[in-house]
């Protein structure tokens, strides 16, 4: 894909200034990470709550040496200063975060406070009102690859979660072409321990995950509405889910082995076509050929997708196997991936496209 240009000041050398909100913990520090290599970006703001008053590099050393602005508390930033802002804050503490910002102000959310468009759905899933609901109405998902128009218009995007994003890239080709029942689908997803943040939590200390892995949310995670509701507006009927987490001792990847029934007469030869087709031009989605199945180190640290096709020995039956980093195309890569189209940059400007497979 072309690297073409058409945010205005860009040409003049003028750079998006960038915000990040929640650069203390992982998903923000990825921000960073990617964005120090962004050629249109730069970092003018960074905001945590405990560690505010800090250089960044006392929190993570990696990042240290390039003259990155302390970390500050989000109501000590200068908003006039900034043209973008990545919101990486925790779910429930961002909806009235992103109401107060000035109305000019791009941004896209990483949280799941505006991913669920009926507030009503929001408040069963996450326990509380939602807090912004005349905002939410103006907010496009940011699953780029399925919403450019939506995405490139907006002015709120509200980045996919991670489980939804490699569930959602597989699914929705096969379900748009009528090549997957719509009911029955079973989702077994996998995810390092950096998919649960940097915040200390007994579930995920060393001795907890380091000698096996578990399941959790079983029956009841809050990404089922998120997946259902994209599944749903995107075939035009409903959709459902059985969807089962499990953390895995390992810093970071996601893999999800999602198990469908097939269309009469479909192959998994069909689907993995009908997949292959859909992606070809698309610089972050591949599909693997027959025989091989695609693992988290293929995709680590990068914002590609990987998925493969397996034909089943059930009548009808496909399984896909599909990865993404937790931290990249699951957060911070997709992020940037959604900043570019909403600033008018080529879409993977910034992002390194190197393919990690084979
Ligand atoms: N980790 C992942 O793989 C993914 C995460 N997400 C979502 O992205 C968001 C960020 O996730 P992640 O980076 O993992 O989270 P972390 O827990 O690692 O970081 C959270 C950040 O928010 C700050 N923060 C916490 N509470 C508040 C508050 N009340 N007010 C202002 N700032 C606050 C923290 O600052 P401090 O530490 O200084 O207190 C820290 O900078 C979450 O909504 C998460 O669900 C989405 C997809 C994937
Ligand atoms: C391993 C782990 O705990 N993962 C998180 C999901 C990742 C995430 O942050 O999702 P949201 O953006 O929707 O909050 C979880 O299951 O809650």
């Amino acid at each position: 894909m072309a690297l073409i240009s058409t945010f205005g000041s860009t040409s003049s050398g003028t750079k998006i200034r960038v915000g990040i909100l929640g650069a203390s913990g992982y998903t923000g520090a990825e921000l960073v990470r990617m964005l120090l290599r962004h050629p249109n970006v730069e970092i003018a703001a960074l905001t945590a709550e405990r560690q505010a008053g800090k250089p960044l590099a006392e929190v993570f050393p990696h990042l240290g040496g390039f003259g990155l602005p302390d970390l500050v508390k989000i109501d000590q930033v200068k908003w006039d200063g900034l043209d973008f802002v990545f919101c990486a804050l925790p779910h429930g503490t961002t909806q009235e975060v992103i109401a107060g910002l000035p109305s000019g102000l791009k941004v896209v959310d990483l949280s799941a406070d505006f991913r669920l468009t009926d507030p009503a759905e929001y408040a069963t899933w996450y326990g509380h009102e939602h807090r912004a609901t005349d905002l939410q109405k103006e907010v496009a998902y940011g699953l780029t690859e399925f919403n450019r128009q939506g995405v490139r218009k907006a002015r709120v995007v509200a980045n996919p979660g991670c489980y939804p994003t490699s569930s959602l890239l597989p699914l929705l080709p096969l379900l748009l072409e009528n090549q997957i029942e719509p009911g029955g689908i079973i989702i077994d997803a996998k995810s390092g321990v950096s998919g649960a943040g940097r915040d200390a939590k007994q579930a995920n200390l060393f001795c907890e995950v380091s000698e096996g892995f578990n399941a959790y949310g079983v029956g009841h995670h809050r990404h089922m509405p998120e997946i259902e509701q994209e599944l749903r507006l995107a075939a035009g009927r409903p959709v459902t889910v059985s969807f089962t987490p499990h953390l895995v001792p390992m810093n970071r990847g996601m893999l999800a082995t999602i198990y469908v029934r097939m269309a009469e007469g479909v192959t998994a030869d069909d689907l993995r076509a009908t997949l292959a087709a859909r992606y070809a031009d698309e610089p972050f989605v591949g599909v693997t050929p027959a025989g091989v199945v695609p693992a988290t180190r293929h995709v680590r640290a990068s914002n590609h997708a990987l998925m493969g096709v397996v034909a089943d020995r059930t009548p009808r039956g496909a399984i896909i196997v599909s990865v993404i980093d937790n931290l990249v195309k699951g957060a911070s890569g997709q992020a940037i991936q959604n900043m570019n189209v909403m600033m008018g940059l080529g879409e993977t400007t910034g992002i390194d496209q190197a393919p990690l497979f084979p």
